[in-house]
C-alpha cells in the first residue's frame, strides 16, 4: 500500500477515535508516569521503504516501559544465542504482567521475556555479557536508530526504584532459585533504567524497523540479528507481547506488538512496516485504551493484519 494511501486511512481513525471517550486510565503505579497529559495521542508509522506519515503528539517523547524489553531480548538474544531460552521460556503466561505466581511452580524460569520476571531474567543475562550494562544498551539502541539523543529519564528510573516493591519480590525470588547470576540490585537497577527509555512514536517506528525488515542493516551497514532470531522476536510479540490480552490483541489487531504502561504500542507488519502509537490511559490489563482500538480500526480499513 502506498503510504498516501496510508496517511489518509491513518487522518481518518485518528480524527474518529481522538473524541472517543476513554475509558482508560493513566498509570501512577511508577509516581512519575502519572504526570504525564493523558490527552495525549499521536500515531507514526515508518515503512521499510522508509516513507512516513505521522499524526498528533507524535513527535512528543514518553516513557516506553515494557517496549523497551524487545530491545533487551534483542541484544540478549543476539549475545546469548539459543541458550537464552534455558533461561526464560517462550509460552503466554495468561497472567498479568508482574505476577509473582507461575514462578514458583515453573521453578524460576519466566513464562516468556515480556513479562517482567523475563525481562529481568534478560537484563541478569546482558549483565553478564557487557562491562557497562547501562551505557552499552543505550549504546546498542543509538546506533540501531542511527539517533544519539536517544536516552533514559532519571526521574522516571529514579520513581520506579522507589516504588518497584514488586519488581524487587521477582528478582529475589528468582534468585532463589539460582535464575540470576548477578548481585540483585544491579540487575534491578538495570531493569529500572532501561523502563526508562524515552523515545516519540517517530523514533520508536524507525527503531524497531528491524524487525519489519529482514535486509535491514545499520547506518553501519551491521545487520542487528539473524533473518532468523527476527522471525522468533516477532512471534514472541505475537503471543506475549499484550501480556494476558495479548490473544485479544492478535483477534482483533492481528500483527505482532508490545505494549508499555507509558501508554505506547509498537506493532510490526513483517515485510511492511512499524507504526507505534501513544495514548496514555490503559485499560484494565495495562496496554493503551486508544492505542488498541486505533489499531483494531487501522488493520481492519488497510487490511493489512497479518493473517
Ligand atoms: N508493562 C509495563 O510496561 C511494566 C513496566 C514497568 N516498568 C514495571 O516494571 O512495572
Amino acid at each position: 500500500m502506498q503510504i498516501k494511501e496510508y496517511q489518509k486511512i491513518i487522518t481518518e481513525i485518528y480524527s474518529n477515535i481522538k473524541n472517543v471517550e476513554d475509558i482508560g486510565k493513566v498509570a501512577n503505579y511508577i509516581p512519575e508516569l502519572g504526570s504525564v497529559s493523558a490527552d495525549n495521542f499521536g500515531i507514526h508509522i515508518t515503512k521499510i521503504n522508509n516513507e512516513t506519515f505521522g499524526i498528533g503528539n507524535f513527535e512528543e517523547k514518553f516513557s516506553i516501559q515494557s517496549i523497551s524489553k524487545i530491545l533487551t531480548l534483542a541484544l540478549a538474544y543476539k549475545l546469548e544465542g539459543e541458550k537464552l531460552w534455558q533461561r526464560v521460556d517462550v509460552e503466554p503466561s495468561g497472567n498479568p504482567f508482574n505476577s509473582l505466581q507461575q514462578l514458583e511452580s515453573d521453578n524460576g524460569i519466566p513464562r516468556n521475556p515480556f513479562i517482567n520476571a523475563g525481562a529481568i531474567v534478560v537484563c541478569d543475562v546482558l549483565i553478564s555479557h557487557l562491562e557497562n550494562p547501562k551505557e552499552e544498551f543505550l549504546a546498542f539502541c543509538r546506533e540501531l536508530s542511527n539517533n544519539a539523543t536517544l536516552n533514559y529519564s532519571e526521574k522516571v528510573a529514579k520513581s520506579e526504584k522507589n516504588t518497584g516493591f514488586r519488581n524487587v519480590a521477582l528478582c529475589n525470588f528468582i534468585k532463589s532459585f539460582g535464575n540470576i547470576k548477578n548481585n540483585v540490585d544491579k540487575v534491578l537497577d538495570f531493569y529500572f533504567y532501561i523502563c526508562s527509555l524515552e523515545m516519540s512514536c517517530k523514533e520508536l517506528s524507525k527503531i524497531f524497523l528491524f524487525l519489519a525488515d529482514n535486509n535491514f542493516k545499520t547506518h553501519k551497514e551491521k545487520r542487528v540479528i539473524t533473518k532468523s532470531q527476527v522471525k522468533r522476536i516477532n512471534a514472541i510479540m505475537l503471543t506475549c507481547g499484550f501480556y494476558d490480552e495479548s490473544g485479544e490483541f492478535a483477534f482483533r489487531v492481528g500483527l505482532s506488538g508490545k505494549s508499555g504502561v507509558g501508554g505506547g504500542i509498537v506493532a510490526i507488519h513483517p515485510n511492511g512496516f512499524c507504526i507505534a502509537v501513544w495514548s496514555p490511559k490503559l485499560n484494565k490489563k495495562g496496554n493503551s485504551y486508544k492505542g488498541m482500538l486505533f489499531l483494531e480500526h487501522f488493520t481492519t480499513k488497510t487490511a493489512c493484519s497479518i493473517f
